[in-house]
């Protein structure tokens, strides 16, 4: 056997030297690691998607969650690729090699790998940039190609006594996009400029030293597009949504620990952050009113578990300002915090300040020109003659685009796309005639204030 391994290691010398050509092999698995390669996973998805499909034999796969199939090149099938000129051949193989285990038959294992070939004269263009170039495209296309997922923290019961909350996850597929949010298109095209340069922002932030997130502030009444935009966020970027219910989080190191465990092309969403959290670090008032009328527990007890709470329970706003500010030096990637909130002057200062929510953007309700990307996703309508008038009513009306889209689906409404705009007109008029109502009703409530401050001024200039 020594003789054997002997002989082998000088013949492969002997060839070698008079081999020009170089190999080296990724193996899908490395040594006791039951970790698939990311190597050998980023080599795969260049391969798929730039040369398998010229080779001659090739293996259909169905992708992990997902029905798409996948064509790769077979096992013992060679393709080519060139990179500046220079010519590399990638072939795949396959071994199987039995391990021992527990059970009295050994298991039979099979292994993956690739081997690239080259000339020798071109090691350093392949090691130093080709190999690089390779495994940064082969990312590219897995983060392109894997299925995006919407998480949500749920409380779980775990086998020790202590309950801690769990990130959840099921598929994002929000169709919103940028296209078809109803938005100024200044305001629009100014949001997404400032994500696309964040996305691309890597070597800047690394430059200035900065962590590589971006806060954003989301406010407006109820049905103006906060959650329709986080989904285009995310559909723009490519990234995960966490969303994060800040009240059913115990405590502050779980929101650390929650956060740490998040992907590293991740929204971040807080939403109603007014209600989720008591700005001064308590439980939200209305909580403890509701804890006053239906708490039966011992007044002992229960101080005891407000005192506990109080200390080291729920999540304060320090802790959450640490969150912004804080963890992220630990973490690799990018990160988009959003808040969202339907009253904006209540949130704390420290908590919306610059450089914590970088950017302030209001939704609001639905102006002409908001109507007319409803207008267009709805009922594919560019102009219409009752468009002109639509545009005037928007002007003295607050409709809020959630309800405006109601009236313009025309399966709901019935009829066809004027039938729907005449809906529309109609609602807009009511609501302006209720507007008006009400602001006279305000006037005469005011009236008798107003008449006693006229018959003062009339006083004093009589004197
Ligand atoms: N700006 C918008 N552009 C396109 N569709 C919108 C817009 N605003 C609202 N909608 C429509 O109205 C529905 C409700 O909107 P959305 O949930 O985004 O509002 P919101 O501001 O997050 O409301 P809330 O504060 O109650 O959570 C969406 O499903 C979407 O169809």
């Amino acid at each position: 056997c020594h003789l054997r391994g002997f002989i082998e290691k000088y013949v492969r010398r002997w060839t070698s030297f008079f081999n020009p050509y170089i190999q080296i092999t990724f193996h899908e698995y490395n040594g006791d690691n039951f970790c698939r390669s990311k190597v050998y996973s980023a080599i795969e998805s260049y391969l798929i998607a730039n040369s398998s499909l010229r080779a001659s034999r090739l293996r259909a796969d169905i992708a992990n969650n997902s029905r798409k199939l996948i064509l790769s090149m077979d096992d013992y099938e060679e393709v080519t690729d060139e990179f500046h000129g220079v010519k590399l051949w990638w072939s795949s193989h396959r071994s199987i090699s039995k391990t021992p285990s527990l059970s009295l038959y050994p298991t039979a294992v099979e292994k993956r790998y690739y081997k690239l070939t080259f000339h020798g004269r071109h090691r350093e263009l392949v090691t130093a940039y080709y190999l690089n170039h390779v495994i940064d495209q082969g990312k590219a296309i897995e983060v392109r190609n894997r299925q995006r997922k919407l998480y949500t923290n749920i409380p779980s019961e775990s086998w020790s006594s202590y309950r801690k909350t769990m990130w959840s996850h099921v598929a994002f597929q929000h169709p919103a996009t940028f296209q078809t949010l109803a938005m100024e298109p200044e305001k629009k095209k100014e949001i997404v400029d400032d994500l696309v340069a964040f996305s691309k922002g890597k070597d800047y932030y690394a430059r200035i030293g900065k962590v590589w997130k971006r806060g954003y502030l989301l406010y407006g009444p109820p049905g103006t597009g906060k959650s329709t935009m986080i989904a285009a966020m995310a559909n723009l970027l490519d990234y995960d949504v966490y969303d994060i219910e800040l009240t059913a989080v115990k405590d502050n190191t779980e929101l650390r620990r929650l956060l740490l465990e998040t992907s590293s092309k991740a929204i971040i969403v807080i939403e109603d952050i007014d209600c989720s959290l008591d700005l001064t670090g308590r439980r939200k008032k209305k909580e403890k009113e509701e804890d006053g009328h239906t708490n039966k527990v011992d007044p002992v007890e229960k101080g005891a578990e407000e005192e506990g709470k109080e200390k080291n329970s729920r999540v304060t706003l320090s802790g959450l300002l640490n969150f912004i500010d804080g963890i992220w030096s630990a973490c690799k990637g990018e990160r988009l915090i959003v808040f969202t909130t339907n009253h904006v002057d209540q949130l704390d200062p420290a908590l919306i300040r610059r450089g914590r929510m970088d950017k302030h953007i209001e939704l609001s309700y639905c102006r002409f020109e908001a109507f007319k990307v409803l207008a267009k996703n709805y009922l594919e309508l560019d102009s219409h003659r009752l468009f002109e008038r639509i545009g005037q009513l928007m002007g003295e009306t607050k409709m809020t685009p959630a309800d405006v889209a109601e009236y313009l689906m025309p399966k709901i409404q019935s009829g066809c796309a004027e039938t729907c705009l005449e809906n529309l007109i109609r609602a807009l008029e009511l609501e302006k005639e209720e507007t008006m109502l009400k602001a006279e009703e305000i006037n005469v409530k005011k009236m008798p204030e107003m008449l006693v401050k006229e018959e003062a001024k009339e006083g004093s200039k009589e004197d």
